[in-house]
């Protein structure tokens, strides 16, 4: 199994009872996070689903809160700031943020895993600033500049 990193977590009131964010196999990436609202989303609906816990997460990591598959194939329901970012200092109710991209209404039940979070580390950075960068073989070309998505050849 892989090195597990401590997260603090601390249930707001209107969390309990739910279980918490975990793991749906061994395997899994991504914690299943729950939510502790109930809701309908309608059709082009932006909202920001409140999960019920709060966390600490320890310096040098982050929280990504991600889309769910399933729910995004099957329902146009996706997370617009995808992956959103939960700071190592943030303190506030964990929020999931979710965008319905479908032509119909998506009734979200409390307790319904509605997205996933994945522990990550955070690689911090300083810059350089110099007047020239170096050569390469791309240079400036981006943005379809090595022919749209045809094969390449
Ligand atoms: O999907 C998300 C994204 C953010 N947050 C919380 C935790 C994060 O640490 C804080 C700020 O997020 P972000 O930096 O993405 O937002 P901002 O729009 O830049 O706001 P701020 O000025 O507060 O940093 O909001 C969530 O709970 N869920």
């Amino acid at each position: 199994m892989a090195e597990q990193v401590p997260v603090r977590i601390r249930r707001l009131p209107h969390g309990h009872g739910l279980p918490l964010p975990e793991y749906a196999t061994s395997g899994a990436a991504g914690m299943d996070v729950v939510s502790a609202e109930a809701l309908i989303l309608r059709p082009g609906m932006r909202h920001a689903v409140a999960t019920g816990f709060a966390v600490a997460i320890p310096p040098g990591y982050e929280i990504q809160v991600r889309p769910r598959s399933g729910l995004a194939l099957k329902h146009g329901i996706t997370v617009p700031n995808t992956p959103g970012t939960v700071d190592s200092d943030y303190r506030g109710e964990v929020k999931v943020i979710l965008i319905n991209h479908s032509t119909d209404n998506f009734p979200i039940v409390r307790g319904d895993r509605i997205a996933q979070l994945i522990v990550s580390p955070v690689t911090l950075a300083r810059w350089v600033e110099v007047e020239e960068l170096d050569d390469t073989a791309r240079g400036e070309g981006g943005f379809g500049s090595t022919g749209g998505y045809a094969p390449l050849g």
